[in-house]
């Protein structure tokens, strides 16, 4: 797909500013795995992605006010390393459930390759990118089911009859909107910068709420791993730049096919 890196641009009614990215590299990432709420932690790549986005966070003059990430490792080590490069370890951090990765339920695990290579290409495009086809639910027998599920960091939520088994884009923007609208939204009209460090599927749920991106349009963006993108928000909300990437086109886009590949059977 061609690179979306600067949509709209009316600078002038910009009243509001919010910078996303999406984690660097993670071990699972590293492995082609299906990750969802699995813990994986970040490589090494990841981790210099991370301290890259930090940098170019500061060459372009970025501050912040508070920080949203989720409860996961990956993310909280990207925002980490970026607060650490920009000189603000000390910004208030807010974590959350709801931003984070979408829940791959049974495919959790299993290598993207693989599971193109025994279903079939169409069937993984499906499962990764539609916006309401939620891949197979988590079972018992899933190697990860107890980890995740008695995981203490959920004590204080999901309830238990609201804990994922499997998400499409449409339930992980179902659990992700009431955050942005009743905590993210509160601070930006307050003045706050903010920045969010999350995965690529709650960002491309808060992107296709942005920008109002067709259920259809949402299944061709790939979101890079460690690349901050910024939106530029008018009075109400809508965006007047959008998705600008603090990276150079080509490796943006590079980044972005890199991981619409990873589908592939081979
Ligand atoms: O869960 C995963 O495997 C990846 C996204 O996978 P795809 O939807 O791109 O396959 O999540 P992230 O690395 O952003 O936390």
């Amino acid at each position: 797909m061609s690179c979306p890196c600067s949509g709209k641009t009316d600078p002038k009614q910009a009243k509001y500013t919010i910078v996303m990215v999406r984690h660097g590299e993670s071990e699972w990432n590293q492995k082609n795995l299906f990750c969802g709420w699995y813990d994986a932690n970040l490589s090494e790549k990841g981790q210099q992605e991370a301290a890259n986005a930090g940098k170019a966070l500061k060459d372009a003059g970025y501050k912040f006010d508070i920080a949203h990430t989720s409860v996961l490792t990956r993310a909280q080590k990207t925002l980490e390393a970026i607060l650490k490069e920009i000189g603000q370890t000390d910004l208030p951090v807010e974590k959350t459930w709801r931003l984070n990765e979408r829940h791959y339920g049974g495919l959790t695990g299993l290598n993207k390759a693989e599971t193109a290579a025994k279903y079939g290409e169409e069937q993984v495009q499906i499962w990764r990118r539609s916006f309401d086809v939620p891949p197979p639910p988590m079972d018992e027998e899933n190697p990860y089911y107890k980890t995740i599920l008695e995981d203490p960091r959920y004590a204080n939520g999901p309830k238990k009859e609201e804990f994922p088994m499997f998400e499409s884009l449409k339930l992980t923007i179902q659990r992700t909107l009431p955050y942005w609208n009743d905590v993210i939204v509160p601070q930006l009209k307050a003045g706050k910068r903010i920045l969010i460090a999350a995965h690529g599927n709650s960002l491309r749920g808060i992107v296709k709420h942005l920008d109002e991106m067709s259920d259809e349009a949402i299944m061709g963006l790939n979101l890079p791993t460690g690349i901050p993108f910024v939106y530029e928000l008018d009075a109400n909300l809508k965006p007047v730049v959008s998705m600008k990437f603090l990276g150079d086109e080509a490796t943006v886009k590079a980044a972005m096919e890199a991981v619409a590949a990873q589908g592939k059977s081979k």
